[in-house]
């Protein structure tokens, strides 16, 4: 059979990844079979409800996992850039497509720990929650702006590494003369800022932000999310930005990988989802949460909470909250797949598409309805 070609703009290719969670009373199966994959500069929204696996999932895409978490299945595949296409890849270029990205892919989690030093920062770096307060307090956002270049650039001279370090704090809108600020002197936003800056500072093809804004004011939090995306895009950076808030989601992302209960329930573009969110936990997870742009809509949320992940059961995890349930949620367990057959980008796992058993595809009308009644039923 000939081997399926790798699209030249395939970055990541997380392959149905399993994590456990060891603990006393019984394993927590907080990644279930994880699919996702991610392009060259694309800006994918992880989204889902707090405990719903997306931390875990980042933090085993990083290698980050610390025991009692163990991977215990699945492949996170990396494509790297050309060699040739690196030179000066302290200053950022334009970055071109590959020729034979099956050449020299990187399995991530078979990396040797001085591989997967190399592999951070160099390739993918990770903005964790509450960041701005990662920062050192006892040194100045220049020194650990430069510290983060030197220990992977050791050939670079120290006027190199200021000159940098100047570079990425303009980038970030701090002004130069902050160089010398320690973290206390910097607002809120600012230290954020800075946070983005060492994340950046060795020009990484992916970055992984675990919420990275939540902390901030809306105001302040709305101004770093333009910057996230004007930097990811003018240096066609990648970007997996993981949050609750799915509404959020849709302004930043091109695309959506949606999470409940350790996993994938579905992905799709963000104009997509915008326009029919088409499993029920999506609907639900939208309308848990004002916009700021778009048509006004009515605020329900989702009654109830996910599952306990120490338990395998089949059926669709969300039935027990779902407003749609009808008999085969609560035994079948469903499969991601298209929603619909004119759009094979939308992907669903959810029987309300099975043609098996379903007969007419649910509008957001009867999603409206249906977390209404439930809405009312647990009022009761
Ligand atoms: N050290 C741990 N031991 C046992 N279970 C854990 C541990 N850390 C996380 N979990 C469980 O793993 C599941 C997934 O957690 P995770 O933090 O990945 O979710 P999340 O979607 O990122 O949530 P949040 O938005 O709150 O960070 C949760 O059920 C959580 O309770």
């Amino acid at each position: 059979m000939a081997e399926q070609r790798v699209p030249d703009d395939l970055l990541l290719d997380v392959r149905n990844v399993c994590v456990d969670y060891y603990a006393a009373n019984g394993a927590v199966h907080a990644v279930r079979d994880v699919n996702l994959t991610l392009k060259r500069g694309e800006i994918l929204g992880l989204a889902g409800e707090s405990g719903c696996g997306k931390s875990t999932l980042a933090f085993a895409i990083a290698r980050l996992l610390r025991p009692p978490a163990e991977i215990t299945g699945g492949e996170v595949l990396y494509y790297p850039r050309p060699h040739t296409d690196r030179k000066g890849s302290m200053v950022q270029q334009n970055r071109r497509g590959r020729n034979s990205p099956q050449e020299d892919v990187i399995d991530v989690l078979s990396l040797s720990p001085s591989q997967l030093r190399q592999f951070r920062w160099n390739e993918l770096s990770v903005v964790f929650q509450s960041a701005m307060n990662a920062l050192n307090p006892v040194m100045t956002v220049g020194t650990q702006i430069i510290d983060a270049i030197k220990a992977h650039r050791p050939d670079m001279g120290p006027d190199a590494c200021r000159k940098r370090a100047l570079e990425l704090l303009e980038l970030v809108g701090i002004a130069g003369d902050r160089i010398r600020s320690y973290p206390h002197e910097l607002s809120g936003g600012m230290r954020q800022r800075a946070v983005i800056a060492i994340a950046l500072a060795l020009n990484p093809e992916v970055i992984i932000m675990d919420e990275p804004t939540t902390a901030l004011d809306v105001v302040v939090q709305r101004e770093i999310l333009e910057l996230i995306s004007n930097l990811c895009k003018e240096f066609n950076t990648a970007l997996i930005f993981i949050t609750h808030d799915l509404s959020l989601l849709l302004e930043l992302s091109d695309r959506l990988a949606i999470m409940y209960a350790g996993k994938m329930i579905e992905k799709a573009t963000s104009a997509d989802v915008y326009k029919h969110p088409r499993h029920p936990y999506s609907y639900g997870l939208l309308n848990s949460f004002p916009t700021l742009h778009g048509p006004r809509r009515k605020m329900v949320g989702i009654p109830g909470s996910p599952p306990d992940l120490r338990v395998v059961s089949s059926g669709c995890p969300f039935a027990a909250r779902c407003p749609m349930a009808f008999e085969p949620c609560r035994s079948v367990t469903p499969v991601l797949g298209p929603a619909t057959s004119d759009n094979q980008e939308q992907l669903v796992a959810c029987h309300l598409y099975n043609p098996t058993y379903a007969q007419k595809l649910p509008g957001a009308q009867e999603f409206a309805k249906g977390y209404e009644a439930l809405a009312e039923r647990s009022l009761v």
